[in-house]
C-alpha cells in the first residue's frame, strides 16, 4: 500500500505552535517524512546555493578528492570512485561541509579559498538559515519528548566547539552517461544517522523513494544477518530493506524533511527514521542528471542521546556519527552486498496514494 505524503504549511509560525505541533508529529510517528512550506528560504538563495555545489562538481577530479571523505566525522568528499568503491556503480557523489566557526577549512573538509572563492561565505548563511527551520522544527517535538523548552536551539548552535552539523550537496550523474544499467538503483537504501534532514530537491529532477513501515529499528529488528543491532547504522550493513516504494517527488518550493535515527532514538521509537533510496530509470523513463542539497542536522556531538524511556543505550552523537562513518567504510569490502543492495526493480516502486495539506 502506498502512503499519503503530507505537506506542512509554516506560515504564521509563532501564532500556530499547536496546530504544527500536532501536524509535524503525525507526519513523523507515521511516514518520518514529508514536505514543509512557507519555510522562509527562497527560491532564488537555494537555486543560488545549488549553483554553487555546479562550481564545486566541475572541479577536477584531484582537486575534489584532496578533502577526501573523514569517516569519523562523516564529512568531505565521496567522489564517483570512492562510491564506485562503496556500491559498486558511479552513480552518485557528494561534497560534505561542516558547520562551525570552530572548524578549521581543513578539518571541516573546506576547500580553500583560492580554489573556491567565496564559497565558504555564501554557504554558511545559507545552511544556518536552514538549520533555523530544523530549529523552530525541532522546538514542536520538545513537549512531547519531555524536554525542556529550547533544547534544540541549544544543541544546533553551530557555534558549539563539538557542533557536528554538516551541509552538503549530491550529484547523480545520467545514468546513461555513465554507462549504468537500468536496473540499479543511484543510491542505495538507507536511513540517515543524524536527529533531521532537510533536503532540497528540484522539480523535474525526481528519484527519491520511501519506505514507510521500514524504519531502522523495525530493520534492525527484523534483519537476519544480525548486523545492525539497535538500528546504529543500519544504512551500511546487514540485509537489504524490501517491500513497495513511495515516491517522494520535488514539490516547487517546499523542503523535504525527514526524521533520522537520532531522533527516533530520542523519542523511544515514536517517531520514525524511515528508509530512503534514489531510484534508476522506470522502463521507458530517461533520468538526466540529478542535484540535491542536506542538511545533516547532528548538532552538539557531546550530547547523549537517549529517550525518557529507555529503549535504546545511551551513546553520543559523535557516537552515532563516527559509526555511520565506520559502516560506510565497511561496505568497501562487501561486493556482494553492493550488488544487492543497489538493485532496483521497477515493481516495487509506487506514485503516493496522495499529496495532502497536513
Ligand atoms: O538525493 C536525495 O534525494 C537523497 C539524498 C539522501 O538521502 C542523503 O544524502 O542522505
Ligand atoms: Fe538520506
Amino acid at each position: 500500500m502506498s502512503a499519503n505524503l503530507e505537506i506542512v504549511d509554516l506560515s504564521d509560525f509563532e501564532n500556530r505552535k499547536s496546530e504544527l505541533a500536532a501536524q509535524v508529529l503525525h507526519a513523523a510517528s507515521s511516514n518520518g517524512f514529508f514536505y514543509v512550506t512557507n519555510h522562509g528560504l527562497s527560491p532564488a538563495e537555494i537555486e543560488n546555493q545549488f549553483s554553487l555545489g555546479e562550481r564545486y562538481f566541475s572541479l577536477p577530479d584531484d582537486v575534489k578528492e584532496s578533502r577526501g571523505f573523514r569517516p569519523d566525522i562523516f564529512a568531505g568528499t565521496r567522489s564517483l570512485s570512492d562510491t564506485n568503491a562503496a556500491v559498486g556503480t558511479k552513480s552518485w557523489e557528494q561534497y560534505l561541509v561542516q558547520l562551525g566557526s570552530h572548524s578549521r577549512n581543513e578539518q571541516g573538509r573546506w576547500l580553500a579559498e583560492d580554489v573556491l572563492p567565496h564559497f565558504r561565505e555564501q554557504t554558511v548563511p545559507f545552511a544556518e538559515k536552514a538549520n533555523q527551520i530544523a530549529v523552530q522544527l525541532l522546538s514542536l517535538f520538545e513537549e512531547e519528548l519531555k524536554l525542556e523548552p529550547g533544547f534544540f536551539a541549544w544543541q544546533l548552535d553551530v557555534d558549539a566547539k563539538d557542533c557536528l552539523t554538516t551541509f552538503g550537496w549530491n550529484r547523480y550523474p545520467d545514468p546513461k552517461q555513465q554507462g549504468l544499467r537500468t536496473d540499479q538503483l543511484r543510491l542505495l537504501p538507507h536511513a540517515d544517522t543524524d536527529i533531521i534532514t532537510l533536503l532540497f530537491q528540484r522539480p523535474g529532477e525526481g528519484g527519491l523513494e520511501i519506505l514507510p513501515g521500514r524504519d531502522a529499528t523495525v530493520h534492525a529488528s527484523t534483519d537476519p544477518s544480525g548486523k545492525d543491532k539497535g538500528g546504529l547504522n543500519s544504512a551500511w550493513t546487514g540485509g537489504i530493506p524490501e517491500g513497495k516504494w513511495t515516491r517522494m517527488d520535488p514539490i516547487a518550493g517546499a523542503i523535504t524533511v525527514n526524521i533520522g535515527n537520532m531522533l527516533m532514538r530520542y523519542s523511544d521509537e515514536k517517531l520514525k527514521s524511515t528508509y530512503h533510496r534514489v531510484r534508476g530509470p522506470l522502463p521507458g523513463e530517461t533520468l538526466g542528471e540529478r542535484r540535491s542539497m542536506v542538511l545533516f542536522v547532528n548538532g552538539r556531538g557531546s550530547t547523549v542521546i537517549q529517550g525518557k524511556d529507555k529503549a535504546y543505550t545511551a551513546l553520543t552523537v559523535a557516537d552515532m556519527v563516527a559509526a555511520n562513518g565506520k559502516g560506510y567504510e565497511n561496505v568497501k569490502r562487501d561486493k556482494e552486498w553492493q550488488t544487492r543492495a543497489m538493485q532496483f526493480d521497477a515493481e516495487t516502486s509506487a506514485r503516493p496514494a496522495a499529496v495532502v495539506a497536513a
